[in-house]
């Protein structure tokens, strides 16, 4: 589903190439942590997926596709088939909960009947119903990031790239976030998710792929954080 042949990435200007001869094979329907200290290229190798930057060389597929080669105009379709969620839950903050759930179905098309009937579907599935009219600054944080994974899965995409989503959310909201993310997995969605949270890759023991100074250090099934706490 997602794949980086000897992927390199620099940075124009910057010295140490963020990305270094990765190679990654994920399949369909994993979940796979991406570990590695603050600016060992999870982030960066996030983007690649989505094609907001492209590899200095190698090669990265996304669903057989190899996005360097992509033409611009198809940028789009890829983008809609990859749900995101990030650590700052980036929420239209002038729309209401539903809407902006909704939002997510307009931009691809989907009919109002269908919006209708998916909104409060998947609403319901991560635990907000009786929320859809709450503006976004009226939500905990783990709320607010339950309607960003909620905006994200509403298109039911192939892939779910989510960039240290438990980041701003304490210990105990953190565990309802993963629980939603596994249960997502479950349906089938390939999950990518950069984190630093110790705690959450120790107890969720999936695939860990580390990074370190751009270089894969390790590929671990059912892996731990690291080797030493
Ligand atoms: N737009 C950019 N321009 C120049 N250098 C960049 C850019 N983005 C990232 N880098 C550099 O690339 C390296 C990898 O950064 P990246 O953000 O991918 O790491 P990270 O592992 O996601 O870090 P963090 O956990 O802090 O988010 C760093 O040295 C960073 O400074």
């Amino acid at each position: 589903m997602i794949r980086f042949e000897k992927v390199s990435k620099s940075y124009p200007g910057g010295g140490a190439p963020a990305l270094d001869q990765v190679s990654i094979d994920v399949e369909k329907g994993e979940f796979v942590f991406l570990v590695g200290a603050s600016g060992s290229g999870k982030s960066t190798a996030l983007r690649l997926v989505l094609r907001e930057a492209r590899p200095t060389s190698g090669r990265v597929y996304v669903a057989g596709k190899e996005i360097n080669r992509l033409a611009g105009w198809k940028v789009p379709r890829l983008r809609r088939q990859i749900g995101t969620v990030f650590q700052d839950f980036r929420l239209l903050p002038n729309k209401t909960v539903a809407e902006n759930v909704a939002f997510a179905l307009q931009v691809t098309g989907y009919s109002p009947k269908e919006i209708r009937s998916r909104v409060p579907e998947t609403l319901e599935m991560v635990g907000l119903d009786g929320k859809a009219d709450r503006m976004p600054d009226e939500l905990s944080g783990g709320e607010q990031q339950r309607v960003a994974v909620a905006r994200a899965f509403v298109t039911r995409p192939m892939i779910l790239v989510a960039d240290e989503p438990t980041g701003n959310l304490d210990p105990g909201t953190t565990v309802g976030i993963m629980k939603l993310l596994d249960r997502i997995n479950r349906t089938g969605t390939t999950v990518l998710m950069a984190t630093h949270d110790h705690g959450i890759v120790d107890q969720m023991r999936k695939r860990v792929v580390e990074l370190e100074h751009g270089q894969v250090v390790r590929d671990q099934d059912r892996g731990v954080y690291g080797f030493q706490h």
